[in-house]
């Protein structure tokens, strides 16, 4: 049974549930489809997308990870970050707010991170989409679930102790607004109060691999690899 919901906020956009015939690979059971149409009901604007989120910490490695994936496996890499602070940059209207809530190591109202993932999802020519750092909190998944109107087909948890986590962090020295002791504490805090919650979520559902993300990023990636190798998408 096919069932098409219109989209919320813009009308050419619906979502189709996925018929599940039986014997196809786990994979394909959870592949995400997110339908693009022109009205709804034209099939020939149809897109599939295999979505991951890649979770983990601030420093547990999950930008350095989510690189060599794409690489590897043909995934398009958003980074919830990037994504903000490139906003953060345009002299938008949410500008100042996003600099002083990724400053305070503040989670961003789910609406507007939610919009330009989605944005970005839907202007990617890619179907494999690695999501980093999103959704940070049970609040920011179910809004992501509503407006994008799917689930991820599969979430990667870089689990690092926080020492490590620190020391990534302080020697990153990339000039970012949030890389100090004292924001990162907050930041960990925030990790281990909203977003392990949405790990545990997923945990729940069979979603989520979980990386020790403790050794060199080669060591790591030898982690990460069998995981890719195996999907069918
Ligand atoms: N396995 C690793 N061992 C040591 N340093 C690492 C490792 N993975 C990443 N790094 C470094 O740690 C810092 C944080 O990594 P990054 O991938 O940006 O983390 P995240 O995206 O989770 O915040 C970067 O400077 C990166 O080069
Ligand atoms: O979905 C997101 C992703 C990031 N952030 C903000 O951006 C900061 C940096 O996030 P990023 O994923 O770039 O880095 P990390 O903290 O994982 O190293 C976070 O502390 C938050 O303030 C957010 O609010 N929502």
């Amino acid at each position: 049974m096919e069932l098409l919901l219109p989209y919320q906020h813009e009308p050419e956009l619906a979502i189709r549930q996925p018929v599940v015939p039986s014997g196809l690979m786990f994979e394909e059971l959870f592949m995400t489809e997110i339908v693009k149409l022109a009205k709804v009901g034209d099939a020939s604007k149809l897109r599939t997308y295999f979505i991951t989120f890649v979770l983990g910490g601030p420093g547990s490695g999950k930008g350095t990870q989510c690189a060599k994936i794409a690489e590897t496996f043909g995934f398009t890499h958003l980074s919830a970050g990037d994504l903000l602070r490139n906003e953060m940059s345009s002299d938008s209207e949410n500008g100042v707010m996003i600099h002083d809530t990724i400053r305070e190591g503040r989670i961003v109202p789910s609406e507007v991170t939610v919009s330009l993932i989605h944005k970005a999802i839907v202007s990617s020519e890619n179907h494999k989409i690695l999501i980093d750092g999103f959704p940070r909190s049970d609040e920011n998944r179910i809004a992501f679930e509503r407006i994008v109107g799917a689930e991820p087909d599969l979430v990667v948890f870089f689990d690092c102790p926080e020492e490590e986590m620190v020391k990534r962090v302080l020697c990153r020295n990339q000039g970012r607004i949030d890389d100090n002791i004292e924001t990162v504490k907050k930041r960990l805090k925030v990790f281990n109060e909203l977003n392990l919650p949405v790990i545990n979520h997923y945990s729940g559902k069979g979603k989520v691999h979980k990386v020790n993300a403790v050794g060199t990023m080669e060591e790591v990636f030898e982690k990460v690899r069998p995981i890719f190798a195996a999907l069918r998408c």
